[in-house]
Formats: C-alpha cells, structure tokens, sequence
C-alpha cells in the first residue's frame, strides 16, 4: 500500500502523523511511504531522517495521492478537497461538534477512521489516550500561567507558598486527562479535587491517589458548589464521541471567583463550559466576565516531539494493520478498529455523531459490506 504522511497545516500544530521508527516498520513490510517536505521539521525530524528510514519525501499532492493518509489534526478546509472515495483517511476527527468537517467527509466518500473513537478490551480509547495524558499534564500548567495577574488572571500561585494557602484546583472529569491534570496539580502543592459521573473510576482514584487529591461526585449541585470556590477549573469530561455535555453555563460565571481560570480541554468535542470556544495555542485566553478561558483544541501540539513519539506508538499497530490488510480486513477482524470507523463511501458510521448534528447513520459494521 502507498502511505501518505503530510505537514500539518492547522495553525501551530507541530506534530507529525509518522515517526520515522513508524515508516520504517511500513517500510520494512513492504509498503512505500511519503513523507511531504518537512513535515517532521516541528517534532525535531528531518526529511533526511525520513528518508532513512526508508520514505521518499514529496509534495502534498504526492501524499495526498496515497491509498491511505496518516495525519494527527482533523483535515482543514483545504485538506478536505483532496480526499476520495477508496481512500482511507487515519486522524483525529472530532466530528460532533463539526458539521461542516462532517459534510466535506460525506461529500468526499472517504473512509475515515477516528483515532479518538478506537476502542480496547479495557473500555479505554488507545489513541486518545496518549494525547489526553500530554494535555492533561499541561493543563495545570497552563492554568497557573492563565491564573497570573498580567494574563488577566486572580493572581494565585498553584501551590501557595509557607503562610499562604495553596488554590483550589477543580477537576470536572476523571479520566485519563482528569487523572494526568490532577496528579501534577497536586505535584506543584495544589489542593485538587476532581469530580466524576462514574463511581467505579472515583473508587479507582481513591484507592490509587486518595492521598494526593480529593473526589466527589459530578451531581450539578456540587459540581457548582465547588466551581464557586475554585481558583482554576479543568474540563475533561467526555462521552466518546458525543458532543461534550455544558456544566458551567454562562450565567453562572458571575458565581465564580474573579480572575479564576477555565481550561477546557474538552474543547475538542465542542467544550463542557457554555462560554468556551476554540482558541489557539498564538492566542490561547481570553475573558467572558472576568472569567479567563483557555480553550486550545491542540494542547499536544505545544510539545511536539512528546506528543508526536506518544501518538506514534499508539497508532503505529492500528497503521499496519490498516496497511497490511486493507481498511475492510483490518476492521472486520478488529472490533476495535472498527469502532474509530467514523464515514465511509458517503455514509456517516459513528451513532453520536449523527445524534450531535442531527444526522442519518448506518452501523459501522453495515459500511463492511459496501
Ligand atoms: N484540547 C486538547 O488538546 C485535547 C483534548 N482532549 C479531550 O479531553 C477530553 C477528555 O478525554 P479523556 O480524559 O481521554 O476521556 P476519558 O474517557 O478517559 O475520561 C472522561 C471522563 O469524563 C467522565 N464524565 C463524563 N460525563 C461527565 C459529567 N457530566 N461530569 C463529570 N464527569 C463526566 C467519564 O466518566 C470519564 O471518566 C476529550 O474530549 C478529549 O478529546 C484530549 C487530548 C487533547
Ligand atoms: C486529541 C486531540 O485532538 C489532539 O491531540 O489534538
Ligand atoms: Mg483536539
């Protein structure tokens, strides 16, 4: 099969959808890769290091030519247009909160498998995973820097110092950004609780970090209770991919403590604070009635070369075997795989998506047979 691997062109997104250990393991079965023109150049990989491993390195039209493209962002605009029926698309998509990503991918007849959607035996999102442990742990450091005065934020240092008290971290969903989030919040002397709907995940983090952060239950009254006195509130909730439910709505805001900040990282799958829409990492923060937002889509892609080794080791099984065997044997054989089927020949294949925007779905293991 012929791979491509384009240069991501959402704007400061730094990683790479193959590492060169990734090319080479394709290459070493017998596929041909291309790589586009410094493409790894932001995660610290040069053209030559692809071609090492076995790439050729050309144009985005010869990428995007392949049988099968490997990204990391959904496509943007301009992406979308080269996308076709019989290819196989392998990116996050994060299509709920995205109807006009979701037409241009219908309208294309490519057959999109989401990372975010891939399953285990275990009830975790594999190739969510990854990237949800890198935002999660940027997350309280990049509240402490929205909390500083200058960025409009109350003014409090995460971990107090001797005499003073620590903020209070809130941390809406448990996780693996929630857990990642809590840990090193509590790591820089925080005082950290994190909220859950599951009772079996607040027992796990009980037993396994009862000591460093507290828990509760996400009831709305509580939810809110705690919200009032929070210094910095992390959203990391999901439910996989349905559009994120809203827990803080915009009038509630003036309930809040001036100054506090909001990190959500939910925003991927549209945000779980009513007031959030996307930013940039050029532009990440900005302010709904003295409440500070911090809302990037990509917080990965500020450490690039960790996020993109991280992803790459997630995907890299998921890639050959879509490689080896081809999208409709590597997903027959693989309900996992099957699960981050998300369109496929014009037909949407994922049911949350189509309940978020209101769209007809067929079963993913129905497009086996088109
Ligand atoms: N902005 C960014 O750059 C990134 C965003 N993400 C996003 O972060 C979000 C969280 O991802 P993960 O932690 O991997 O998901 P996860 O599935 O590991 O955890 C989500 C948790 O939310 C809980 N939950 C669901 N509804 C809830 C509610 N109403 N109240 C409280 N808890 C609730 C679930 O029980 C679960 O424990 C996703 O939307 C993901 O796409 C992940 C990586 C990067
Ligand atoms: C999960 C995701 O969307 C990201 O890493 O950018
Ligand atoms: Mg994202």
């Amino acid at each position: 099969m012929k791979i491509g691997c384009p240069k991501e062109i959402k704007p400061q997104e730094f990683r790479v959808g193959m590492t060169p250990a990734a090319v080479r393991e394709a290459v070493n079965r017998g596929h041909a890769v291309v790589v586009e023109t410094k493409a790894g150049e932001g995660a610290g990989f040069t053209d030559a290091d692809y071609i090492a491993a076995g790439a050729t390195v050309g144009s985005v039209d010869d990428v995007f030519a392949a049988d099968m493209v490997v990204k990391v962002k959904e496509p943007q605009p301009g992406e979308r247009k080269r996308l076709r029926k019989g290819q196989v698309l392998f990116t996050y998509l994060h299509l709920a909160p995205d109807p006009e990503q979701t037409a241009d991918l219908l309208a294309s007849g490519v057959t999109a498998i989401a990372y975010e959607t891939v399953t285990d035996d275990r009830g975790g999102l594999p190739l969510l995973a990854p990237m949800s442990e890198v935002a999660g742990r940027l997350s309280p450091q990049v509240g402490a820097w929205t909390l500083q005065k200058a960025n409009g934020g109350r003014g409090v240092l995460l971990g107090g110092v001797p005499g003073v008290l620590p903020a209070k971290v809130l941390v809406i969903g448990g996780g693996v950004v929630g857990t990642h989030a809590a840990k090193v919040a509590a790591g820089m002397g925080a005082d950290v609780t994190v909220l859950d709907r599951s009772v079996n995940r607040l027992r796990y983090l009980d037993d396994v970090f009862g000591r460093d952060f507290k828990n509760a239950y996400a009831d709305a009254a509580t939810t809110l209770e705690l919200a009032r006195e929070a210094d910095l509130i992390i959203g990391a909730v999901l439910i996989p991919g349905a559009a994120a439910p809203k827990l803080i709505k915009a009038d509630q805001l003036k309930l809040l403590k001036p100054g506090a900040a909001l990190v959500d990282v939910a925003i991927d799958q549209g945000g779980c604070f009513e007031t959030s829409k996307a930013t940039t990492h050029q532009d990440p923060i900005y302010a709904v009635d003295g409440i500070m937002h911090y809302c990037v889509a990509n917080m990965p892609g500020a450490v690039a070369r960790t996020s993109t080794l991280a992803l790459g080791n997630a995907t890299m099984p998921f890639m050959l075997a879509l490689a080896d065997k081809g999208w409709k044997k590597a997903c027959a054989e693989d309900k996992h795989l099957l699960a981050g089927l998300n369109t496929h020949a014009g037909k949407l294949t994922y049911a949350a998506v189509g309940v978020a925007l209101g769209l007809p779905t067929i079963s993913a293991a129905e497009a086996l047979d088109l």
